[in-house]
């Protein structure tokens, strides 16, 4: 069941990511058709905490990518989760695929839009750019997970941790790099699932402000700050249709 209240947990974080499992990458579609960043617009959800930009994914690409993920070998979560890790009921997979995540990041409009940092029709300077993403952008996190919910399944409010890691550059060698925004792709439309968010009272007598909600939508990327800047959120039941998301992550130089 998921939670019944909606009162913030205080230190519940999402499961470290597991292993990445040693198996064969999977052989991606093509990322094809996609719409030019000149199309598409980032837009703030809720000012320097998440940004949307809808359509990321063509709808022809993303029913292309939820029939390929399919076939991929997704797992249950198991059981109960460990102390402090928050439940998450869903199906995933995940992989390290350095090939794929930079495919992900420039043959989709993410990299301009991103680097161009144009958010809300207003062009931020490279200072602002670097304020926002919490330093100098370098792609996106070769840890990928795909998530299936089916109808019931949810993952319980907690925030998301920042890692650092070894950011694979082009001839081979790599950066030291950490991962400070969240990004969830949509591929589908579903009942319920919405990624709800809990922004903190602006002091500690003040009344909660509303939560936020993003309700998923095909294509839809939504991108969200974490690691200390993280604000409580979760993925509500899927009370109708399935609700597929590709995670990765944004990669600053550390
Ligand atoms: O699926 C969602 O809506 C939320 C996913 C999430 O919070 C996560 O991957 O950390
Ligand atoms: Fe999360």
């Amino acid at each position: 069941m998921p939670p019944k209240s909606k009162t913030k947990t205080s230190n519940t974080r999402a499961a470290p990511a597991a292993k990445p499992q040693t198996v064969a990458r999977p052989d991606w579609p093509a990322l094809a058709p996609v719409s030019p960043a000149s199309d598409l617009e980032c837009s703030s959800l809720l000012p320097a905490q998440i940004l949307t930009i809808p359509r990321l994914f063509t709808s022809s690409l993303s029913v292309k990518y939820v029939a390929f993920l399919r076939s991929l070998p997704l797992t249950t979560t198991p059981g109960r989760p460990k102390r402090g890790d928050a439940v998450r009921v869903n199906d995933r997979y995940q992989i390290d695929d350095q090939d794929f995540a930079r495919l992900l990041w420039e043959q989709t409009a993410l990299k301009d839009l991103i680097t161009a940092g144009e958010i809300d029709g207003e062009v931020l300077d490279d200072k602002q750019r670097q304020d926002l993403f919490g330093g100098e952008v370098l792609g996106l996190n070769p840890n990928i997970r795909i998530y299936r919910y089916s109808q019931g399944q949810f993952f319980d409010q907690h925030y998301d941790d920042s890692n650092n890691l070894a950011f694979p550059k082009d001839d081979g060698s790599s950066v030291p790099a950490k991962t400070t925004w969240t990004l969830l792709l949509y591929l589908t439309t579903c009942g319920g699932g919405e990624t709800v968010f809990y922004p903190d009272p602006p002091s500690r007598k003040a009344a909660p402000p509303p939560p936020v909600e993003a309700s998923p939508e095909v294509g839809l990327a939504l991108l969200h700050r974490h690691g200390k800047e993280c604000m409580v959120h979760e993925g509500r039941e899927v009370t109708k249709g399935e609700k597929w998301v590709i995670r990765s992550d944004l990669c600053v130089k550390r």
